[in-house]
């Protein structure tokens, strides 16, 4: 996009204000930044000479962001379904990391997550896994944005051998891409069942050190509640609260079994949900309780989770099934509508990521991460309420162009910066290595 250009649609949706759709408006976008948002006719008086991109049936909404994702496990879709979490991981996921993960693995799996994340509206992912430097490398290819977990685990792995170990590695990778304005960092130890006291008490000091969110799996199983009670005497996030890491600066991922008390704790402390519904189904973990946490003024945003557990990378139906879920679990049709859903794949992961001063919402000033929606295909006519339209009927086919700092992505439905066909001859290259029998 040249330094000035306007961004004409049938609809805008900017999630903030919230509940507005503004019909025959455009986006000035300046260096990309959005500098106005006005209608297409006045739009036209003011700026007759600004090169313009005119989506007549199309709506506009900010990019989507995934706020819990393993992107590289996108190279393990499909390897192990219908198991429960600590079966998956510990049978399978964790002994194939082991033997295949590699900074190679992860560069080619990130690049993958990420092509399927643009051509499905995501422009901003929060992400957790090993040799975080290949996926800041594979984001910066791509042009997307992303926050990179400094991951801790108590235990080796392929990537590093002990939690000191795992942090020097993290936090040489968080020195390495200083000054990227599209990636940032936050520590992220994996969950509390794999990092002790003494982990979690260093990690949260460097949190504080370097300003940093904190990106942690959190009462996702019955069981790790069990285990918590078991080994600790108390449930994971009370122990959490001794440690002092529970506030604004905490993603708490999942977050399925929760009573009472805990949400009202969570939401005085300001932490912040990652909900993962279709994760949380597919693992049998249970249903988060999405309602009472918004009713609690909990800040509550979306994320996939990884491909191998999902198996999509697909945040628009992430919104469509907590909606539905929301529903279904309170026998409450309003428990979760449509336009907050969209504000949850939108405007709440950016506040949890702490870039809602820049990103989530098409409002002067902020960048200008666009996502253009065709609505003009059968499967989205008629047309009575566009963000209807978005959660309930639109898939991610229907997403035809994607924004990054103005900068153009995908350009009706292709990929401007990656090569799909290399993509795929990596995607088959590891299909072969984690495939062979041994
Ligand atoms: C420290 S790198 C991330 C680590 O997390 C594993 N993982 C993937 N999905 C889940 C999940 O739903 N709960 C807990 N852990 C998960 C992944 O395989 C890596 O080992
Ligand atoms: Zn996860």
């Amino acid at each position: 996009m040249t330094a000035a250009h306007l961004l004409s649609a049938r609809w805008i949706v900017p999630v903030e204000p919230a509940g507005i759709t503004l019909e025959h408006h455009s986006l000035l976008v300046e260096d990309g930044v959005i500098t106005a948002l006005l209608p297409t006719a006045e739009a036209h008086r003011r700026h007759p000479d600004v090169t313009e991109t005119r989506l007549d049936s199309h709506a506009l909404i900010p990019g989507l962001v995934n706020l819990h994702t393993h992107a590289a496990m996108s190279l393990m879709r499909g390897l192990k379904d219908d198991l429960p979490l600590m079966t998956w991981l510990k049978e399978h996921i964790w002994p194939a990391e082991n033997r295949h993960v590699s900074a190679e693995f992860v560069q080619d799996g990130s690049l993958l997550a990420c092509a399927e994340m643009l051509r499905a509206g995501v422009t901003c992912f929060n992400d957790m896994y090993f040799f975080p430097e290949a996926t800041a490398d594979a984001v910066l290819a791509s042009g997307m944005r992303a926050a990179l977990g400094i991951i801790t685990l108590d235990f080796p792995s392929s990537y590093a051998g002990d939690p000191e170990d795992y942090l020097r590695k993290g936090l040489a990778v968080r020195d390495a891409y200083k000054g990227e304005s599209r990636l940032s960092f936050t520590m992220a130890p994996h969950a509390p069942y794999t990092v002790s006291d003494r982990t979690l008490t260093k990690i949260l000091t460097l949190a504080d050190q370097l300003e940093l969110p904190i990106h942690m799996h959190l009462h996702e199983t019955a069981d790790e509640i069990a285990g918590s009670l078991a080994e600790h005497q108390v449930r994971p996030l009370t122990r959490l609260q001794a440690l002092g890491l529970l506030g604004p600066t905490l993603i708490a991922v999942h977050m399925v079994h929760l009573n009472e008390a805990e949400i009202e704790l969570i939401a005085r402390a300001g932490v912040h949900v990652a909900h993962c519904p279709s994760s949380n189904l597919k693992l049998a973990s249970g249903i988060a309780p999405v309602p009472a946490l918004l009713a609690a003024g909990v800040n509550v945003a979306l994320g996939t989770d990884g491909a191998a557990s999902n198996n999509r990378l697909d945040l628009l139906n992430e919104a469509r099934t907590a909606a539905l879920l929301a529903k279904g679990s309170t026998g409450e049709p309003t428990a979760l509508t449509a336009h907050q859903a969209l504000a949850m794949a939108t405007l709440h992961g950016a506040r949890a990521l702490g870039l809602d001063a820049r990103i989530g919402s098409l409002v002067p000033g902020k960048a200008a991460d666009i996502v253009a929606v065709d609505l003009s295909e059968l499967e989205t006519l008629p047309c009575y309420d566009v963000v209807s339209h978005l959660v309930y009927a639109a898939g991610r086919e229907h997403i035809s162009h994607v924004w990054v700092e103005g900068e153009l992505l995908l350009d009706a439905r292709v990929l401007t910066k990656l090569d799909e066909r290399e993509l795929m001859a990596k995607a088959s290259h590891w299909n072969r290595i984690l495939g062979a029998k041994t």
